[in-house]
């Protein structure tokens, strides 16, 4: 096998953590990206993970990541750092309770046919 396949070559993991990610039961809500932005505080908190839209407010103070971080990324996309540091599949399954709506089609990154594919890069 080469090295470029080999990278670009999902891990049992993977699957299952995008897997995951797409059992979500759909909303047919939509929350534009100006909207979430307002929802950006300890008070009331949203964040985006694969185009879907979450109210993390609850969430803040139990992260195990701490809650400074969490608000880092309230009112806005959290998908790269969520997945860069590894969350574990019960850190995917944990998303569910929070999920509110989806992002319009035309802002959504992942979930639009031709979007980009996170789950095939290097973790
Ligand atoms: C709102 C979505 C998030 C949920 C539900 C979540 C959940 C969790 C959970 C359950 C853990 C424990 C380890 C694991 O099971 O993977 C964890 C750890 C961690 N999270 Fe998150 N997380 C979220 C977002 C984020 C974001 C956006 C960051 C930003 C980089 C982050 C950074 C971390 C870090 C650094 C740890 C490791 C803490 C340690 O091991 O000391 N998390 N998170």
């Amino acid at each position: 096998m080469s090295t470029a396949t080999a990278i670009f070559t999902p891990s049992p993991h993977e699957f299952n953590y995008v897997n995951l990610v797409k059992s979500h039961e759909n909303t047919d809500v939509e929350f534009s990206l100006e909207e979430i932005a307002d929802h950006d505080n300890l008070m009331d908190c949203w964040t985006v993970i694969y185009d879907r839209v979450y109210d993390i407010t609850d969430f803040i103070k139990k992260h195990p990541g701490g809650a400074d971080i969490l608000l880092e990324y309230g009112g806005r996309d959290a998908t790269i750092a969520f997945r860069g540091t590894g969350h574990s599949s019960f850190a995917v399954k944990a998303l569910e309770k929070y999920y509110i709506g989806d992002l319009p089609i035309h802002q959504r990154l992942f979930r639009k046919q031709g979007g980009i594919v996170l789950s095939n890069m290097p973790a």
